[in-house]
């Protein structure tokens, strides 16, 4: 049987572009700790410059013991050029494991990498553990109502972990991580699209949607007014969604949409306020970790898998829960 835990896990360190590590990423990393042995956890850094120093010592602290910079006279934020980047890396570390968080970009890379080189690949997975000599990833398939298991069966596995999946923790033992620069040669098939340009979207001050701990959403109930919805989600620290409805409707941008159409989120909570919990609504929430519902409606869907629901205004019930909310927090 093969000893997986010899071989070293390659982790994708998404980062923003100053060099600050994207929340999930260490997540990842604590699940490459502890599935490396002692073969270690090689991180892949696409950036411009080197990593920040302080980044580093993160690193380290997660147990991460050697950090390649990918270095390529193509752009690395393209999915073909990355892919390439992530098999020359599997070929030099000789790692049977890739690690990516399960971003939109990220797993068009995973695709590209398992076609290269014959990879099985899991994607949107929730766990990851070594059986029987293979690696075996959880997932939630059918809008968040079946759990499955996937043993993956080639040599190498790419995997893509939803954000949310992992509790953080620090590797028994820190250490300093070896920064390794690592030269990609682009090929030509991979140069086919040129990133002509590139605009970042001004943040909002709130976490990514994606990869929240805390989701708080608003659908036609808010009748446009999401400012309860920003209110709580803001005490909370959590991202801001909404249904197809209120983006539709021009309340919100698109971004924000979550369901079988918009973007699947997995927060540890989600608060859904004027909701009703349509079947494409639940496609893309049911995985979250604790569902909460204000509904004025006792009989919306929503409260049919809801954890907790109150029935209620959202108006009256969204802003006694955020004073309630600071009220505690001042406390302490
Ligand atoms: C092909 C297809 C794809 C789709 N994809 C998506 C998708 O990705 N995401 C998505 O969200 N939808 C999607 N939809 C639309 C989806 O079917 C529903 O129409 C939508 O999710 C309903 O949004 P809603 O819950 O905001 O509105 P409604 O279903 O109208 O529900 C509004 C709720 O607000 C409650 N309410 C009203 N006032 C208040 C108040 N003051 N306080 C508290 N509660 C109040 C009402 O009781 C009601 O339950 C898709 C539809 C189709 C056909």
């Amino acid at each position: 049987m093969t000893d997986l835990t010899a071989a070293p896990v390659l982790v994708l360190l998404d980062h923003t572009p100053d060099g600050t590590l994207r929340s999930p990423v260490r997540e990842i990393v604590t699940l490459a700790a502890g599935l490396s042995g002692g073969a270690g956890v090689h991180g892949a850094w696409a950036g411009a410059g080197e990593p920040p120093a302080e980044v580093l010592v993160e690193l380290g602290t997660l147990g991460v013991t050697h950090v390649h910079r990918l270095v390529a006279d193509a752009d690395l934020h393209l999915s073909a050029v990355l892919a390439e980047a992530l098999g020359s890396l599997v070929d030099a570390t000789g790692a049977r494991l890739v690690l990516l968080v399960s971003s939109f970009e990220n797993k068009e890379a995973a695709a590209r990498l398992a076609v290269a080189t014959g990879a099985g690949v899991v994607t949107d997975a929730d766990g990851l553990v070594v059986e029987d000599g293979r690696y075996v990833a959880s997932k939630t398939v059918f809008a968040g109502t079946w759990s499955t298991r996937c043993a993956v069966t080639a040599p190498l596995a790419v995997v893509a972990v939803k954000a949310n999946s992992v509790t953080v923790e620090a590797a028994a033992a820190p250490v300093a991580p070896a920064v390794v620069e690592h030269p990609v040669a682009v090929s030509a098939g991979a140069r086919r699209v040129t990133l002509v340009e590139r605009t970042e979207r001004p943040s909002s001050g709130r976490p990514d949607l994606g990869s929240a701990h805390v989701v708080v959403v608003g659908g036609r109930g808010t009748e446009g007014d999401f400012s309860a919805v920003e209110e709580l989600a803001d005490v909370l620290g959590g991202a801001v969604g909404a249904t197809r409805v209120a983006t539709d409707e021009g309340w919100i941008g698109h971004d924000a949409q979550i369901g079988q159409t918009g973007v699947t989120v997995s927060p540890r909570l989600y608060i859904g306020a004027g909701v009703s919990g349509a079947v494409h609504h639940r496609g893309g929430m049911q995985a979250s970790g604790t569902i909460v519902a204000v509904n004025s409606d006792a009989d919306a869907p929503i409260f049919e898998i809801a954890d907790f629901g109150v029935v209620g205004d959202l108006f009256t019930v969204l802003p006694q829960a955020a004073a309630e909310l600071r009220r505690l927090k001042s406390e302490g």
